[in-house]
């Protein structure tokens, strides 16, 4: 077995350990380890004539090293003098962190990167002085309030192609166009545009029908998440404020049914829902009447069939269209002819895909393909690339090359490098696979400072007791090793389908109106629709499912016309052919993880211990880079109750009583953490779509390298599938799993480098086999299609 850089700081003697020991008594499991531990250890203290050739230089490392090359940690040479503080304290094994990396297969030009100017904009509003919401057909009083209420003068192109379309005509339609281009306004505007004339001349005075909440159901919108439900209800509630008489209402998971229930009961015009939460209402609430329904949406088509809720989607569509359509509302208001004579079905997408399609085949009849016309957008579409389609042209998108092993510091050195400067970015949103690992990154990046002690509260009788906020939870401030003089204070937000509802509500709400620079971590649940201002930057640091997802994520940025920057986080191997699938309108930029550890590690890191500031001002930035990962792995080997939780916690006792690697994970609630983090995110790896597994093979995961992306210094077991039993694989299988590694590769479009990810089998836990990532897939499919991610009711 390769050593793979160990690094050891404990005496082990010149005797060597017997490795014919035999252990007798007790569970097999334990006989099994210990002798495994014998055997472990009887290899480091007998090292092979390569080994001592291979034996890691005793000098301190400077700039000019090259990472991969192995050194060692310096001993310290009396009582007096106190070891650098990335050294191992805690009488622990830890690999090296530059050392048998996998190296990148493309070339780079980290200049190139960082040069290449953004495009002009493509989902901006039209600039043309002729373009306006009137001219669109639009009544004026809904102009107006746009432009004087929204700050809204001109329409988006989408927006102009749709709106006179489903205001003159009663045409389905499938809206088609890129991220942040506005698609939501492009059907709620002809809908209320509408509703409205029937109230109101042209000229806009009142009629003498007076509409209100009760005069009848006109519009359902459905939805894929309860955040976007909830987001479009705000958007359309913002343009009925010219228009106070009609209603609007959402039904979502996750609130109660019997409030819902009285919402309907009181009137509504417009109803935004999950297609879950509105099956079960058309079921159970009879005052639900759709019979004067004549729009329904389906926005994020592709999403709602992904999900799982083209069922759902059939009876919606079954149950309204089999009530018959009336011509006149409840108060003998005659509603053919300023309203459809039909009900319209309207689709819209930001990408294409298949499933789309067949919704459309469900849903659609005769419908009129709208698209944002560009010719590029066009040829993009015809050869079937979806993210070259959608992915706005002002977005700069890169993506990092970073071995496994690097990826937590190079996720804070990115982090760094981005607050170092006042009012470079404002809000950052970082997307990982799982709720479990954006649990555990949450607690890694957040401050491990007290928290701010609020006020006492007058104790009088009369004043009632403030209620506990939901987020207390999930916003807090971010450690201060990422933020800078210039950003003291960064808040970090965590968001996931397995929180309370309240407390997602909450969440979101907090970061969106943040007037401090942000940070949130969350799952694909925001990657789409959600419309938060300010987002300037999007990490992804675990890549997206499928292409389609990516193109959502991204999209979180750089919308409406303004600046995003986008950055994408790749290991080396097969994952770097990714990069062809990501289009040639604004083509990524490959770039190696050391320009970004060199720029965002070129300053002191400000790690917890008193004595870290003066001491990370001497060190290098791969020195640096090497004591933030001992700080996390040594917060992680912390036996303290809730170690994971307070640095204090961890200064005082951390190093105590850790003399084997077996901390149990009761110990440290962080530890545990990261053990289910680690866990989870392989079992989500295996559920990357199809076609892409070309290039996110699980076979090919250095299961030990990318434990210690989450601090930990060995892989844990109990990922399932069979995965943790790869240890025991013979070298003839390993053989053959090394050498389909290039074929899958290849298959997948990527080149496979020599020393690629998986070649080593330093931790015993390295290459995973193609019928455990079968059966994970398998199992992780199941589970996420059942949308527990969104929570859908
Ligand atoms: N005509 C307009 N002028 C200025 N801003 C606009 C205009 N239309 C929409 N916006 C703004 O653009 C942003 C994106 O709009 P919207 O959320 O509808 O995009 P989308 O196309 O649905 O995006 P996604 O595909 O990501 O869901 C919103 O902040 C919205 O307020």
């Amino acid at each position: 077995m390769a050593d793979d850089g160990l690094l050891l700081n404990f005496e082990l003697g010149d005797a060597p350990l017997a490795s014919q020991v035999k252990f007798k008594g007790g569970r097999w499991r334990d006989r099994v380890r210990a002798q495994k531990t014998v055997n472990k250890d009887h290899q480091v203290a007998a090292p092979t004539a390569d080994d001592e050739a291979d034996r890691p230089t005793k000098r301190p490392r400077t700039d000019d090293d090259v990472p991969g090359r192995r050194f060692k940690v310096p001993k310290a040479n009396s009582a007096n003098d106190k070891p650098p503080s990335y050294a191992m304290k805690t009488g622990q094994i830890s690999s090296g962190l530059f050392t048998s990396n996998p190296a990148a297969v493309s070339a780079f030009d980290d200049h190139r990167a960082e040069e290449t100017e953004p495009a002009q904009p493509s989902n901006a509003p039209l600039t043309d002085e002729a373009e306006n919401f009137l001219a669109l057909g639009l009544s004026r009083r809904v102009a107006q309030h746009l432009a004087t209420k929204l700050d809204m003068k001109a329409p988006t192109a989408i927006q102009k192609s749709t709106i006179p379309l489903l205001i003159k005509e009663d045409h389905d339609a499938f809206l088609q166009a890129e991220t942040g281009s506005g698609k939501t306004l492009a059907y709620l505007l002809p809908i209320i545009h509408r509703i409205m004339a029937l109230s109101l001349n042209e000229d806009g005075t009142s009629k003498d029908i007076q509409m209100h909440r009760n005069s009848g159901l006109f519009a359902i919108i459905l939805a894929p998440t309860r955040e976007l439900c909830k987001q479009i209800a705000l958007v359309a509630e913002k343009v009925l404020r010219c228009t106070p008489w009609l209603v609007c209402t959402t039904v979502i998971g996750g609130e109660s049914k019997k409030s819902e229930k009285a919402r309907i009961r009181k009137g509504v015009n417009i109803l935004i829902a999950t297609p879950g939460r509105l099956t079960d209402h058309l079921d159970n609430t009879k005052v639900l009447d759709v019979g004067t329904v004549r729009w329904l949406v389906l926005d994020e088509g592709d999403r709602m069939m992904e999900m799982g809720f083209e069922d759902d989607i059939r009876t919606i569509i079954g149950k309204t269209r089999e009530v018959p359509l009336l011509k006149q509302n409840s108060e003998g208001v005659v509603l053919d002819g300023l309203l459809p004579t039909r009900r319209i079905t309207v689709l819209c997408s930001a990408t294409m895909k298949m499933n789309v399609q067949k919704l459309g085949e469900i849903s659609l009849e005769d419908a009129a393909h709208i698209t944002a016309s560009k010719s590029e957008l066009d040829n993009d579409s015809e050869t079937g690339n979806d993210a070259a389609f959608s992915a706005p042209a002002q977005l700069k998108q890169q993506c990092i090359i970073t071995p496994a092993k690097l990826r937590l510091v190079t996720l804070i050195s990115l982090l760094k490098s981005t607050f170092a400067r006042r009012g470079t970015v404002f809000k950052a949103i970082i997307f990982i696979s799982c709720a479990d690992s954006v649990d555990y990154h949450f607690s890694l990046l957040k401050s491990t400072a007290a928290p701010e002690i609020p006020a006492p509260t007058p104790d009088t009788p009369d004043t009632p007791p403030e209620k506990p906020n939901p987020h207390t939870e999930t916003t807090v401030a971010l450690a201060s090793y990422i933020t800078s003089p210039a950003n003291p204070k960064v808040v970090l937000h965590k968001l996931h389908g397995s929180l309370a509802q309240p407390v997602r509500t909450a969440t979101l709400n907090a970061f969106t109106v943040c007037k401090e620079p942000a940070v949130l971590i969350t799952t694909d649940i925001s990657s789409r629709g959600l419309d938060v201002p300010a987002v300037d930057l999007v990490v992804e640091y675990d890549p997206a499912f499928s292409i389609s997802d990516h193109v959502h994520r991204i999209g979180r940025t750089a919308r409406a016309g303004r600046a995003g920057r986008a950055v994408l986080f790749l290991l080396p191997g097969s994952e770097e052919g990714y990069t062809s699938l990501l289009g040639t309108a604004n083509p990524v930029a490959p770039q190696l993880y050391e320009s970004m550890l060199q720029k965002g590690l070129a300053t002191a890191v400000n790690l917890p211990s008193a004595d870290s500031s003066a001491e990370s001002e001497k060190q290098t930035w791969s020195t640096r880079a090497e004591a933030l990962q001992l700080h996390f792995e040594q917060r992680l080997l912390a036996t303290s109750p809730g170690g994971g939780s307070a640095d204090r916690g961890l200064k005082s006792k951390g190093a105590k009583g850790n003399k084997g690697r077996d901390i149990k994970a009761q110990d440290n609630p962080l530890l545990d953490a990261a053990r289910q983090a680690f866990r989870s995110h392989i079992r989500a790896y295996a559920t990357h779509v199809r076609d892409e597994r070309g290039f996110f093979d699980i076979t090919q995961l250095h299961l030990g390298h990318m434990a210690k992306s989450f601090g930990l210094r060995e892989a844990p077991g109990g990922i399932g599938g069979g995965v943790a039993r790869q240890t025991h694989t013979t070298s003839a299988q390993k053989g053959v799993m090394s050498k389909p590694a290039a074929t899958s590769r290849q298959s997948g479009g990527g080149k496979v480098g020599k020393g690629g990810a998986g070649d080593k089998d330093d931790d015993g836990l390295g290459v995973v086999d193609e019928t455990a990532a079968r059966r994970m897939r398998e199992k992780m499919m199941g589970v996420m299609n059942a949308a527990s991610e969104f929570n859908i009711g």
